[in-house]
């Protein structure tokens, strides 16, 4: 089987995972996210998974799967937000996969944003995908912000007490956080418990996908506010990190 025919069986595979297939408008901007990250990855160091299934498993399917509820609803507005965007993932992938929807992409390192704005300017989505460059805790006290996402998704950026911590408060009411998670125990779900009683919130779902060609094993796990959530959350720039809410003593200013 020629190289072409291979990595077409694949990706077939991962819309398969998804039970969700894109547009061909969709999948040529997918393949040019990845010609842009390769090009600015030349220049500044964004992510090593870009090649073949590196970029289609552990981006794109990795950055989809836990989303697979609003797939089902592609003409949907909803305003997303990712924290800790880093490369600009999972929030582009998102992005692209859900065309009717506004997204705000968060990291506090400059030279990855003005990469990732670049790239959202190529990808052509710049009338409805917002780059910030700034610490989630501030942003999460402004009230151009707070309380006004329908989703708030991050991947790889804290603990689960932390994260929620900075995702809770940009919910709305009726919105929902994805932490999207390698490994995932009793212990984690206790720890993020404790930090949810605190910040008024709860666990709805935890789901887990083995990805594909033994790339491991994720948890999207769905949390949601009880009530608004408490004005003094999240705690100042570096607090949540240093003093995360499932500790007892950690909720001191
Ligand atoms: C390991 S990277 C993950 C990037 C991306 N989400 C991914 O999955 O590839 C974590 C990113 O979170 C950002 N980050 C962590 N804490 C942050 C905070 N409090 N405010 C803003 N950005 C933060 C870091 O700058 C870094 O780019």
């Amino acid at each position: 089987m020629t190289n072409q025919k291979k990595f077409k069986r694949q990706e077939t595979q991962i819309w398969q995972h998804l039970q969700w297939e894109p547009s061909p408008q969709q999948l040529e901007q997918f393949n040019q996210l990845q010609y842009l990250l390769r090009e600015w990855n030349q220049k500044i160091n964004l992510t090593r998974l870009i090649e073949g299934n590196d970029f289609w498993i552990s981006q794109i399917l990795d950055s989809l799967w836990p989303i697979q509820d609003e797939l089902k609803f592609q003409d949907k507005q909803i305003n997303i937000i990712d924290v800790g965007t880093g490369c600009g993932l999972p929030g582009l992938a998102v992005a692209i996969a859900l065309p009717r929807s506004s997204t705000t992409l968060i990291d506090s390192i400059y030279r990855k944003t003005s990469a990732v704005k670049e790239i959202v300017k190529e990808l052509g989505l710049l009338s409805r995908v917002n780059v910030l460059t700034e610490r989630i805790e501030l942003t999460g006290q402004k009230k151009l912000h707070r309380h006004t996402f329908d989703l708030a998704i991050a991947r790889a950026v804290a603990k689960a007490p932390v994260l929620a911590e900075y995702l809770i408060p940009f919910l709305k009411p009726t919105g929902q956080a994805v932490m999207y998670k390698g490994k995932w125990n009793d212990l984690e779900k206790k720890e993020l418990l404790k930090a949810l009683s605190k910040l008024k919130g709860k666990i709805d779902t935890t789901k887990s996908l083995e990805l594909p060609e033994r790339r491991g094993i994720r948890h999207a796990i769905r949390i949601s506010s009880t009530m608004l959530c408490p004005g003094k959350y999240p705690r100042s720039v570096g607090i949540p990190l240093k003093r995360p809410l499932n500790n007892q003593t950690s909720d001191n200013l």
